[in-house]
């Protein structure tokens, strides 16, 4: 496909010591962004942060970068250094939001600032969107920017967001490290789970308690995991642009699912991360009941976040979860749910994914294989589907199975050079995106 770089110049994305290390200490504003006349910055739903780049040629369709700036909680327990000093050691950043998704949101911003001031103006427009709530559902965040753009009319050729990385040892007998882009995200739903009963001295209790029954009714959903869906969504795609990757007889087996499906299922279902890739799964994250010592308790409640496997759908999983319950002394209130993704387009004509497929290749010759597949956590980019098709969770940095259990989870960090790497992938990414290639319609299967 062209590049941009029929543009004039294609501006090398090498950075002087001085600039590597305004880099890594880039926690001040960007001061060139926000003095140049072609971009706008708008703050939507008081913390989010929208930015308009324009380009040069308005006949070029834009694209959008996303990120977000909001963390999950981290306690110090556990934590090798402090979960929000930023102290840096051993050539890491640790800190909450360095993988999830702090990173990418100075990334970008810190790309864009690099290109600035080597005097870049784009060809193609594009918006930088901010979230500041991706953590509790975007809804005031990347869910206000979406309608404000689509009030405006915008229409986008893709969005790139969190989502995926560059993964490295999570599939055994797989030594290569491959890019993963997810063009699908699994559904959701939190469901809480109640059982009221009336109070009571402990000292002469019924024969179950709301706790009890509670507690039964979730150890029955824990022991009964949701179908095996492998064979239908994006998986299938993935493991069969793997097989190469693999030495025989594993190439064998992954260029002939229609055979050895069953085997590999099983073998994904084994390990909790790739299992989450053939099934709709369930956690069990909250458990409140109980008043006093010796009061029988009035109520318990239990909150369940289930991610909904693209073969599925929120009433599917939700008829699935009442048979396994078979209480009726246990409520169901889905606080929040929807359906998995439409898979975005990864043909050869799909601009956005062979954007990022030419600059993974550019910034990570190592990389043999770049495969579409699914997110299986959420992201904001969902509040998008409005405006594009073709939407992109792929994060350009590696990912190791302990840096997995790290994000949401304790020690999380970046590696300097990881860091600057995802700056380089952006600045090389932008103008790559300045190319006169238009994207082709894409129309969802149904
Ligand atoms: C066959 C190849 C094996 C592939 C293994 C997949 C490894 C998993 C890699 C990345 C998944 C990490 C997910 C990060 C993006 C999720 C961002 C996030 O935390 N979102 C929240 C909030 C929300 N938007 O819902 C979430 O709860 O998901
Ligand atoms: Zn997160
Ligand atoms: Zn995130």
């Amino acid at each position: 496909m062209s590049t941009g770089k029929g543009r004039e110049r294609h501006i090398p994305s090498q950075f002087n010591q001085g600039e590597r290390f305004a880099m890594k200490e880039a926690l001040k504003v960007f001061p060139t962004i926000f003095k140049t006349r072609f971009i706008q910055h708008e703050v939507i739903g008081e913390y989010s942060h929208l930015f308009t780049v324009q380009g040069s040629d308005p006949s070029l369709q834009p694209y959008m970068l996303m990120a977000h700036s909001d963390v999950v909680p981290a306690p110090d327990e556990g934590w090798e250094v402090p979960p929000f000093s930023g102290l840096e050691h051993d050539g890491f950043i640790h800190g909450r939001g360095t993988l999830d998704n702090k990173n990418s949101l100075m990334a970008i911003l810190q790309a864009l600032e690099l290109l600035l001031i080597r005097n870049y103006i784009p060809r193609r427009s594009f918006f930088i969107a901010l979230g500041h709530d991706e953590e509790v559902s975007g809804q005031n965040g990347a869910q206000k920017i979406s309608a404000l753009l689509q009030a405006r009319g915008v229409k986008l050729a893709f969005i790139v967001d969190e989502g995926n990385f560059i993964l490295d040892g999570f599939i055994p007998y797989l030594k290569k490290p491959f890019a993963m882009i997810a063009v699908s995200e699994k559904g959701g739903i939190n469901l809480r789970l109640q059982v009221n009963m009336t109070p009571g001295h402990s000292s002469a209790p019924p024969k179950e308690t709301s706790i009890g029954i509670l507690a039964a009714a979730i150890s029955r959903l824990e022991q009964t995991p949701l179908p095996n869906m492998f064979g239908s969504g994006p998986l299938k795609t993935t493991l069969q642009e793997l097989a190469n990757e693999f030495p025989f007889p594993a190439n064998i087996v992954l260029r002939n699912l229609w055979l050895f499906g069953p085997l590999v299922s099983r073998l994904m279902e084994r390990n909790y991360i790739t299992n989450a890739l053939v099934r709709t799964t369930m956690a069990l994250t909250m458990f409140n009941a109980g008043v006093k010592m010796n009061v029988i308790p009035p109520m318990a409640q239990a909150i369940i976040n289930l991610r909904i496997h693209p073969a599925q759908t929120v009433q599917e999983v939700l008829e699935l979860i009442k048979n396994i319950v078979a209480d009726d002394r246990v409520q169901f209130h889905v606080l929040t749910a929807f359906d998995p993704l439409p898979v975005s387009p990864s043909d050869h004509q799909a601009l956005g994914y062979q954007l990022l497929r030419q600059t993974i290749q550019s910034i990570f010759p190592e990389v043999n294989t770049i495969a579409p597949g699914i997110c299986i956590g959420n992201t904001d980019s969902r509040h998008y589907t409005n405006l594009t098709t073709s939407i992109y969770r792929f994060n350009p940095v590696y990912l190791h199975p302990q840096d997995f259990r790290s994000i949401h989870g304790i020690n999380e960090k970046i590696s300097v050079q990881a860091y600057e790497t995802q700056v380089k992938f952006i600045f090389e990414f932008i103008q790559n995106a300045d190319t006169y290639q238009e994207p082709i319609p894409h129309l969802h299967e149904l």
